[in-house]
């Protein structure tokens, strides 16, 4: 009982409850997946190694599995070191490869700044620009895109070690999730 009412709990916080999904999270290396894969999973702060074998990192959360990599996914949730400016062209390489995959058309972004308890992190303005998504971001809160073509996809700014912002991030994409 203790443990269906707190699965329910952090699905109903991320707003995945009811629902069955494969997300897929993706990002630099050092940019907090892991960290927050366990955060969702037990709330529990773990220094990880680099995680050498991404697939074998799947944890399942109630129906929902969370994965680190895989095809057919209902999201993508990518990862940015927030912190980490000198990296921003990188990051924002992958990120572009990712948004022009055929395998990953029309599925929603959600992308997480990560790290904002560094206090040089770049804000949300700053990030949008370098990552070029200032005219590409469909808007927070619940906005419609069925018909219009547009993927969702939307920047969130978190720090996963203070456990703040992701869950906001998750609620916005959970509407995109049939
Ligand atoms: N300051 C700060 N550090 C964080 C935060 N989230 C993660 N980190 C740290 O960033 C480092 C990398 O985190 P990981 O979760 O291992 O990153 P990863 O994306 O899984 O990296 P790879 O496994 O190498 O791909 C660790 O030292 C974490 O403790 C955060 O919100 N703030
Ligand atoms: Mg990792």
């Amino acid at each position: 009982m203790f443990l269906f009412d707190w699965f329910y709990g952090i699905l109903s916080f991320l707003g995945l409850s009811n629902k069955e999904a494969k997300i897929l999270f993706l990002g630099l290396d050092n940019a907090g997946k892991t960290t927050l894969l366990h955060m969702l999973k037990d709330e529990r702060l773990v220094q990880h190694q680099p995680t050498q074998h991404p697939t074998s990192e799947e944890l399942s959360i109630g129906k929902i599995k969370f994965k680190a990599f895989d095809l057919g996914v209902d999201a993508v949730v990518y990862l940015v070191d927030a912190a980490d400016k000198e990296r921003f062209v990188e990051s924002k390489k992958e990120l572009d490869g990712l948004l022009s995959d055929d395998s990953l058309v029309n599925v929603p972004f959600l992308i997480l700044g990560n790290k904002i308890d560094i206090p040089y992190a770049a804000s949300e303005e700053e990030l949008k620009y370098y990552l070029g998504l200032s005219s590409f971001a469909t808007g927070k809160g619940t906005v419609k895109l069925d018909g219009s073509n547009l993927r969702p996809m939307e920047v969130f700014m978190c720090s996963v070690v203070r456990k703040m912002g992701y869950g906001e991030g998750f609620k916005w994409v959970s509407q995109y999730i049939k």
